[in-house]
């Protein structure tokens, strides 16, 4: 068996083509929403995301502005930054590009920003709702990673009600906020957080109808581990030494031997990342969409 390859960037593309609707409609309403990006240092894998996020704001019709701190930049100079894009009337959302460089405190910046216009859903106020909203419609933005992946799950027609689920990873941009929306009514899975201190992760994933993989360590999940015809989304990306056309060569956390045994897998590069990336946009046009109401 062969697993079949879910394509992070035709599932992004039906769902941009659904944000551009609403973005057009917006701007019947006068209503023009834009992003912001906050990035401290010149890591050359943050340079890469934000860029990718700028090139999709701009395909979806989305202006957008970004500010590059050196990274010597101040704590003091991070607040300003945050704090301009909180008062400036024109930005609907924006994110803060982690990690930051070390010396900041991530949490206390996170909790700087305006949680309305949170695009990555990682304010703690956003977390708490979505701590608390077990059922119903959440009004405030969903983390962008888990975000994906369950949408990208859902328009793969893989079932997650009552399957399980074995997140493997329990970082805050993915794997705790992950295990929420995952048992929230409506998607029903039941959900193993497993993490570096899992006593037996090979049988805890195997017992697994769906894997996710977000440790950022290669390789980490191999064809033993994965019950046949499993569904694996890989959200660990690594990047591994620049190659002979000057390009580093993005690594996953999903061994290669997977394709094998899995029945569906998403690809690195091709797949969650370009999720991840459009769940920031529709978090930027609900913000805006919210705000006409
Ligand atoms: N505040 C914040 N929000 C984030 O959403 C956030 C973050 N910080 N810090 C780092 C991680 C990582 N992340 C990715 C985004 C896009 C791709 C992506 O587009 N990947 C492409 C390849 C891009 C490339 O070539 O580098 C793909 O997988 O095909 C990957 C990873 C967002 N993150």
């Amino acid at each position: 068996m062969t697993a079949q390859i879910l394509s992070g960037k035709a599932i992004a593309a039906e769902i941009k083509a659904e944000l551009k609707d609403r973005v057009d409609a917006l701007g019947g309403l006068g209503v023009h929403p834009k992003m912001a990006t906050l990035q401290v240092g010149d890591d050359p894998a943050s340079v890469a995301y934000v860029n990718g996020k700028h090139r999709d704001a701009e395909e979806l019709g989305i202006e957008s502005v970004r500010v590059d701190l050196p990274s010597g930049a101040s704590t003091a100079d991070v607040r300003k930054a945050i704090e301009d894009f909180n008062s400036a009337r024109d930005i609907t959302g924006f994110i803060i590009q982690l990690p930051l460089p070390v010396g900041h405190n991530e949490e206390a910046m996170l909790e700087l920003m305006d949680p309305g216009k949170d695009a990555d859903g990682l304010h703690p106020f956003n977390l708490g709702k979505l701590v608390l909203g077990v059922s119903g419609q959440l009004e405030t933005p969903l983390p962008a990673t888990p975000h994906g992946v369950v949408q990208m799950a859902q328009r793969s027609g893989i079932e997650l009600a009552g399957k399980h689920v074995a997140v493997v990873g329990r970082g805050l941009t993915v794997g705790r906020p992950l295990g929420l929306l995952l048992t929230r009514r409506g998607v029903d899975a039941t959900v193993v957080l497993a993490h570096s201190q899992t006593r037996d992760l090979v049988a805890t994933v195997r017992e697994a109808d769906v894997v996710v993989a977000a440790t950022g360590r290669p390789g980490l999940v191999t064809a033993d581990m994965v019950k046949p015809g499993a569904a694996v989304f890989d959200v660990g990306i690594t990047r591994g030494p620049v190659g002979p056309n000057g390009k580093a060569k993005l690594v996953g956390d999903v061994d290669p031997g997977v394709a094998e045994v899995a029945g569906y897998l998403s690809p690195v590069p091709g797949g969650v990342g370009l999720m991840t990336r459009v769940m920031l946009l529709h978090n930027i046009v609900t913000a805006a969409e919210r705000s006409t109401r």
